[in-house]
């Protein structure tokens, strides 16, 4: 390793580079050199040299500060292979500026942080609560009836309609989805070992997870699409595709002739919103319902505040957010504590850099260590322990840290940002109003979660007992 790049471990390996040194849960031993070589370090994946930004400050300086160098996405076999900087998370420059700056005025116009969109979220989790009543409180595991809730939200957003909770077809897609995060952390060694592309077979499941993209675009996309498509002028529909249309017809009448929004963008950004949107929203829900049954205390501080501000006559509603502070208070700690997008999203370099005296040349992977910030000693004092209390200041009222960033910050900070927050709000309020949740035996469910493309829970059994309002 060249002297003026940040420190790490000792000598790499021939093609493993420091792989061998990292378990399938990278996040402990991120921690170690951390500790031992300071906020900024780098290390080999392969041949591949990685930067991992460590702690809010250093973060920020590269992702804020110095945003022009550090918001693009870096070349990696498999998402090259793949998207072919199509859609937006995983595009860079002008198509993805444009992209990006398009997705979110229409999702402004459609209201994703307001109110109009909040009605459908409401009656969305509605259809949940009469889902999991009709559990009568027999243990059950709860991703797959969360996984198709979630989704519905973002359906309705983007395609203006949801699915059953029973539909075979639409519960394929988000078994598709769920697969591809799970294979893709296998699937990204090829990124780093360039000799594994050239073995037989498909031993690191390449093929399966761009067969399960293709299988999602042809059988349910771009026929959810056509039919937008073929409504476009006689429909009064509010939906992210049918705006984009829009958009894509505007363009056409001005002659543009160099934008990128068009019809194959459309399907890659409908296909980011889909895929982004589920698996981390339905992540966190399960994780939440996980830490309710750990600590009840939490469940009963909540519930108090809301039979209190709101009684029990009604479902909460986004209008309660600002006094339901125990609720919003529980959201905010459930992102910090569950680490979901712990890696954020890979980032790169435009150029060669300068970051806290060190040299990152063009070509390195940058990864924002989003866990080193969530988990802060001395951001939190007591990182470790579950306490939504510290969100809640003096007066009561909700402590906003800027250290808070679940969800990165800079260019990149995700897009659906505003509507994760909202849907959470809304589900953890009203499941909270309805049910005591309880383990399903007398023993608890482990806490620790499994790494792939985000942290998530294992599967866990869990009873949800509908409450007796007097
Ligand atoms: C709890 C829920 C969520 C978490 C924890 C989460 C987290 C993240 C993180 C860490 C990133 C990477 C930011 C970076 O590269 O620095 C990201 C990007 C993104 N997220 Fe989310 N997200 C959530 C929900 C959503 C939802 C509901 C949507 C869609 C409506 C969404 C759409 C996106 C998109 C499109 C990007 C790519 C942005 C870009 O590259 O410009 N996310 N998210």
């Amino acid at each position: 390793r060249p002297a003026d790049l940040p420190p790490g471990p000792g000598p790499a390996l021939p093609l493993l580079g420091h792989l061998h040194l990292l378990d399938k849960d990278p996040r402990p031993k991120f921690r170690e050199w951390r500790r031992q070589y300071g906020d900024v370090f780098s290390l080999y994946m392969g041949g591949q040299l990685v930067v991992v930004l460590n702690g809010y400050h250093v973060i920020k300086e590269a992702l804020v500060k110095q945003a022009d160098v550090f918001t693009i996405r870096p070349s990696m076999f498999i998402t090259d292979y793949i998207t072919r900087n199509r859609g937006i998370a995983f595009a860079s420059g002008p198509a993805w500026k444009e992209q990006r700056k398009v997705c979110l005025e229409i999702l402004r116009s459609l209201g994703m942080g307001r109110a109009s969109l909040a009605d459908k979220v409401q009656q969305e989790v509605g259809q949940f609560v009469q889902a999991v009543t009709a559990l009568q409180g027999r243990p059950t595991d709860l991703t797959d009836l969360i996984g198709v809730s979630t989704s519905n939200n973002i359906c309705a957003m983007v395609f203006g309609r949801r699915f059953r909770y029973d539909d075979p077809e639409f519960t394929r897609y988000l078994y598709l989805i769920t697969e591809n995060f799970k294979l893709l952390r296998a699937t990204n060694l090829m990124n780093f070992i360039p000799l594994l592309r050239y073995l037989p077979g498909d031993l690191f499941n390449t093929e399966k997870v761009l067969s399960n993209v293709r299988e999602m675009h042809d059988s349910f996309l771009k026929p959810q699409i056509q039919q937008h498509v073929d409504e476009a002028d006689d429909t009064e529909q509010d939906d992210f595709i049918t705006s984009y249309i829009r958009q894509i017809q505007q363009r056409r009448q001005h002659g543009n002739t160099v934008t990128s929004v068009n019809e194959e963008s459309m399907l890659w950004v409908v296909s980011d919103l889909f895929v982004a949107g589920t698996e981390t929203t339905s992540t966190a829900l399960r994780w939440a319902l996980l830490y309710f049954i750990h600590y009840p205390d939490v469940q009963e501080w909540c519930y108090k505040q809301i039979s209190e501000v709101i009684t029990t006559h009604r479902p909460p509603s986004m209008h309660d957010r600002p006094e339901l502070t125990h609720v919003e208070a529980t959201v905010m700690e459930v992102l910090r504590k569950a680490d979901i997008a712990a890696m954020s999203i890979h980032h790169g370099v435009a150029h060669d850099a300068m970051l806290r005296g060190y040299r990152i040349p063009e070509g390195s992977v940058v990864v924002p260590f989003l866990d080193s910030v969530l988990n802060d000693e001395e951001v939190w004092g007591d990182p470790q322990n579950f306490r939504p209390q510290r969100f809640i200041g003096p007066q009561g009222q909700i402590v906003k840290r800027e250290e808070f960033i679940p969800m990165s910050i800079g260019r990149r900070v995700c897009l659906g940002e505003s509507f994760a927050r909202m849907q959470l709000f809304l589900y953890f309020a009203t499941v909270i109003q309805r049910f005591r949740f309880l383990p399903a035996s007398g023993e608890l469910p482990p806490m620790e979660g499994v790494m792939g493309l985000n942290h998530v829970p294992k599967p866990y059994l869990i009873r949800a007992v509908p409450r007796v309002f007097e």
